[in-house]
């Protein structure tokens, strides 16, 4: 059989084009044909078919019109891959020699189902500005090997290839000719080939999807995902359960989220970023977390994300009211601290810093500044907050009992010890914090063990033999001067160092005397119902005064001008003794002291505190409460940390003692040691007298 003879046109006969419609040719109708080359001669006539690859190629030219089969182009099945990777809507432009190809070029790529945003470009074609800018912003361009045509400045460039001869046309030569297209399942099978490709990747993608939603089906939070309109592309169940809802898939997905859920402001459009924010509706709580998500090039879309804390909020309160009743909670906060001078609001600032970490804190300050308030402000603004706080004096703690009370004891640890056992304050105080008052008290053996929980984090109750492992934050408190007493051998170095992780020193009064007439008018309002006036004369004078007992002497001042104020106004007869000149008492005799005291207690009891004192002023060291407690047990005549207190006051108001300013505790003054002399020769003659 003799071949049919084409004449094949195309714009460069020895180009690119010429060479893939050649090949296809013979692929699809083998030997029936034979190839004519424009380039060779003028075979117009002798060719049985002429094929040109586009109409420009044969512009001006005669041709036999009954010969003449344009081709229809279509795109190379093979290069398609990485098109297919691109995601939708990606903005690209389509480059080629001439503006009507490339858009021809578009026209079947839509085609063919690509959903691109894409924008002829031919190097040739005049452009205006904001074309040229929007060509600018592209990132992709797709060329049908028109590499060199491609502008500069694009990132990814996709060469899907010279475009082969489409189908129908050469169904068209194929009938025109006579001939059968018997290699057309060539054609079928690089379209099945295809398919089967898309097909596994479909299947790998829905395979995904169904991964994907069967993890966020596992997840107890609720998650809603938005695209870039606000329209719902994912509700996981915990999503439809927390917010009740109960529609279909099909009813939500593809739907303005707003209209899906209208009531719900965790969907408001506006905020694109929220984290941690609690959320109320319906009797519900919820926290929530948005996140704006990249979906495709450009397009963001919403993430959100969130918890029904309803329970977790109820748990919290239940936990925070028993620990309330149990009184295991911290009552004051920031707003208990009245006061508005700099040192204070200093203080403060360093507090709250202070609460967000977790490590231990020292509080120092002078008697009475509020050091206990303080450390329940630290606890109640920590993350232990709904945890238990427990307070532990350790002026008043009497040895004897102190081991067991923080520690706990075992069943049948010591005699009268409670059946089954108890546990001790530290684990109590479990997830919590403990408040180590007047640290300073603390004796040498409890001091070691101290360290050892804080150390070990884990405590063993007496008379046990498990150790208990405890998660419990140290605040500490004193008024001492723990460096002072490191040196002097009162305190255990090992322990300061363990404290001293995050000091915090609470100003005296007198340093920040800009509070004085807050906390006056503050306490006044506390202790009188009615109005009272307080003549500027008494406030120049408690603003003057140096307050060596700081807040707790000013609430005893206030509650005691309160009681003995005529009427409702208070006036300077109104100021306790310690505003009436202390000159009063300079001139007393030996004497009159020894009476002033017995007027106003046990001889005894002075020459306790007072010999204390001498003592540590000998070792050259300041001393508190605790420690006359401590000496007084010792000495055999036991005075509460209450006795203490009082005790001091008076001898304070005689001048026989004297206050640190800055925590150093109490010395004794000139006139004190003389008259703890003279005490203690009246107490010797007493007890001669008594033998005898
Ligand atoms: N800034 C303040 N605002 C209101 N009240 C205060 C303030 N500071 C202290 N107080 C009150 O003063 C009293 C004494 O305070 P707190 O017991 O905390 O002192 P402290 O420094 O722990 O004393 P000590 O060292 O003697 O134990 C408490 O009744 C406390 O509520």
């Amino acid at each position: 059989m003799s071949s049919y003879k084409i004449l094949l046109v195309t714009k460069d006969q020895r180009g690119r084009t010429y060479k893939v419609f050649a090949q296809q040719l013979h692929d699809y109708f083998q030997n029936s044909i034979e190839l004519l080359n424009d380039f060779d001669g003028n075979y117009e006539s002798v060719a049985d078919l002429i094929l040109a690859s586009s109409p420009e190629v044969i512009k001006g030219r005669e041709l036999p019109q009954d010969k003449l089969v344009v081709a229809r182009r279509t795109i190379n099945i093979k290069k398609l891959k990485e098109l297919v990777a691109l995601p939708a809507g990606t903005k690209c432009l389509v480059v080629n020699n001439m503006i009507e190809t490339a858009r021809e070029t578009i026209n079947i790529l839509r085609n063919l189902g690509f959903d691109l945003d894409m924008i002829p470009y031919s190097p040739r074609n005049k452009r205006t500005m904001r074309e040229i800018q929007e060509i600018h912003d592209v990132k992709v361009a797709i060329t049908p090997a028109g590499l060199e045509l491609v502008p500069p400045g694009i990132e990814q460039v996709i060469d899907i290839g010279i475009r082969p001869i489409d189908f129908s046309t050469i169904v068209e030569i194929g009938v025109r000719l006579n001939l059968d297209v018997e290699e057309a399942n060539i054609y079928v099978a690089e379209i099945v080939q295809l398919s089967r490709g898309l097909f596994n990747t479909l299947t790998y993608v829905n395979q995904l999807n169904h991964q994907l939603d069967a993890i966020l089906n596992m997840v107890n939070d609720g998650i809603v995902a938005t695209d870039d309109k606000g329209h719902i592309i994912q509700v996981n169940k915990a999503a439809r359960h927390i917010l009740d809802v109960h529609l279909s898939d099909k009813q939500m997905i593809g739907k303005p989220v707003q209209e899906v859920f209208p009531k719900l402001k965790i969907f408001d459009k506006s905020k694109k970023n929220q984290e941690n924010t609690l959320y109320s509706t319906g009797g519900k709580h919820l926290v929530f977390n948005k996140r704006q998500i990249e979906i495709g090039q450009g397009k963001q879309g919403v993430m959100t994300v969130f918890q029904d804390v309803t329970k977790i909020q109820k748990l919290e309160q239940d936990l925070r009211k028993e620990l309330q009743e149990k009184g295991l909670s911290a009552q004051y906060s920031l707003k208990h601290i009245i006061g508005k001078s700099k040192p204070l609001e200093e203080t403060i600032k360093i507090l709250k810093k202070i609460a967000k970490t977790d490590r231990t804190v020292l509080i120092v300050g002078e008697s009475g500044t509020g050091k206990e308030l303080f450390a329940h402000s630290i606890h109640n603004l920590s993350n232990r907050r709904n945890g238990p706080f427990l307070p532990v004096n350790f002026a008043g703690l009497p040895e004897s009992l102190a081991e067991s009370e923080l520690f706990g004891y075992e069943d049948g640890a010591f005699t009268g010890a409670k059946k089954g056992g108890k546990p001790g304050l530290f684990e109590l105080a479990h997830n919590g914090t403990i408040f180590l008052d007047e640290i300073g008290d603390a004796s040498p053996s409890l001091q070691a063990l101290l360290l050892r929980v804080l150390q070990e984090q884990q405590v063993m109750r007496v008379g046990g033999h498990r150790v208990i492992p405890v998660n419990v934050r140290v605040i500490a408190a004193t008024n001492q001067n723990l460096k002072e007493m490191v040196e002097q051998g009162w305190f255990r170095k090992d322990l300061y160092y363990r404290l001293f992780v995050l000091p915090l020193r609470v100003p005296p009064l007198r340093e920040r005397k800009e509070d004085i007439p807050l906390l006056i008018d503050h306490f006044i309002k506390e202790y009188c119902s009615t109005q009272v006036h307080l003549e500027q004369d008494v406030m120049d004078k408690l603003i003057n005064y140096n307050w060596p007992g700081n807040i707790r002497e000013l609430i005893s001042v206030v509650q005691y001008m309160t009681s003995v104020m005529e009427g409702n106004q208070i006036t300077t007869n109104d100021l306790p003794e310690q505003f009436k000149e202390i000159s009063d008492h300079i001139d007393f005799s030996e004497e009159q002291y020894i009476q002033l005291l017995e007027k106003e207690g046990d001889l005894i009891d002075f020459y306790i505190v007072l010999s204390c004192l001498k003592q540590a002023k000998q070792n050259r060291v300041g001393v508190g409460r605790g420690k006359i407690v401590h000496y007084s047990r010792k000495a055999g005549f036991p005075l509460t940390d209450q006795q203490v207190r009082r005790r001091m006051e008076i001898l304070r108001e005689l001048g026989l003692i004297h206050s640190g300013t800055r925590g150093q505790g109490s010395r004794i003054t000139t006139i004190g040691s003389l008259i703890l002399d003279v005490i203690k020769t009246k107490l010797e003659h007493i007890s001669a007298s008594c033998q005898t």
